[in-house]
């Protein structure tokens, strides 16, 4: 599939301190891409590169085929959506004001359709009229997605777009990213989430000391990393190890021939397992 990022052995210096070191990654056209690191890895620098709001200090970076000091181009700027923290809405304008004023500055067609569709992909069409002071850091973290919706950019950026919110607006922002994705969007997002990063990823990126340390379906890590054994216990709560493959089968045929099976469980790592296998460290 065709790259619609990618970035080779590129490093970024502040102060003489490398906070980007050697990191090289590529996002293919149409998948929603995490990448998860602990706090001070390097994601938010990644993606003021990404995004033309700094410059890297030596590396190669292709972003929809333009290079580095081409990403701040009105021209390209038009194609991606950025979601960070930094708000830039207006709090004593409505909901539905902050977004009409969006659609007039990218010359969105049928405006008013448009912002009643994103407002309902987000569950927010009841609170239109709502100002933006009134509302919750959740409702707030909805409008910003919303507002990036309104453009159908091609690639979106997304800088943990769920950190501390309600579990209810955690599912309408991921329930929003799913359909954009669908609707051809490219999602890059970084994330201290692997929940989020499991159920929503095609493919993740482990970010360590502002190098990629490994780049793959969250499936096919798990199956990676696994010891490829799986745990049968019985009704008195003794648990027994069981080898996958032909080896395990007779064991295991013989302890659910007893007919005191209470549970059969996976021993697959969860991505946080793996995250600390390859980095020694939490992703927290
Ligand atoms: N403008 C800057 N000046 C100096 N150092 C910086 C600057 N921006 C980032 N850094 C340093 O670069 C490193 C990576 O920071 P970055 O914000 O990219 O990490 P992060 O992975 O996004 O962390 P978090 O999850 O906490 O947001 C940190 O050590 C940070 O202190």
């Amino acid at each position: 599939m065709e790259n619609i990022i990618s970035v080779h052995e590129l490093t970024k210096s502040f102060d003489g301190n490398k906070s980007l070191d050697g990191m090289s990654f590529d996002v293919k056209k149409g998948e929603i891409f995490g990448f998860l690191g602990p706090s001070g890895a390097g994601k938010t620098t990644t993606i003021k590169i990404l995004t033309g709001q700094i410059l890297p200090t030596s590396g190669e970076v292709s972003v929809m085929g333009k290079g580095p000091k081409q990403l701040n181009h009105t021209s390209h700027l038009k194609h991606i959506g950025v979601m960070t923290d930094s708000s830039g809405l207006y709090d004593r304008l409505s909901i539905y004001e902050n977004l009409k004023l969006y659609t007039s500055l990218y010359d969105v067609p049928q405006p008013k359709e448009k912002i009643e569709e994103v407002l309902s992909l987000v569950d927010l069409n009841e609170e239109l009229r709502k100002p933006v002071s009134k509302l919750s850091k959740g409702m707030t973290q909805r409008v910003i997605l919303a507002r990036a919706l309104l453009h159908e950019p091609e690639l979106l950026f997304l800088d943990e777009p769920t950190a501390s919110l309600d579990p209810a607006s955690q599912r309408w922002i991921h329930e929003g990213l799913r359909q954009l994705n669908q609707r051809g969007t490219t999602i890059f997002l970084t994330t201290h989430d692997m929940e989020e990063a499991e159920t929503l990823c095609n493919r993740v990126a482990f970010l360590h000391d502002g190098a990629v340390k490994e780049m793959e379906q969250p499936r096919s890590l798990r199956r990676k990393y696994s010891d490829n054994t799986f745990t049968i216990q019985l009704d008195d709560g003794k648990t027994y190890v069981i080898n996958q493959g032909k080896s395990g089968a007779g064991r295991a045929a013989s302890l659910l021939e007893t007919d005191r099976v209470t549970a059969v469980y996976s021993n697959e790592p969860t991505l946080g397992d793996i995250f600390v296998d390859i980095t020694g460290r939490e992703l927290i």
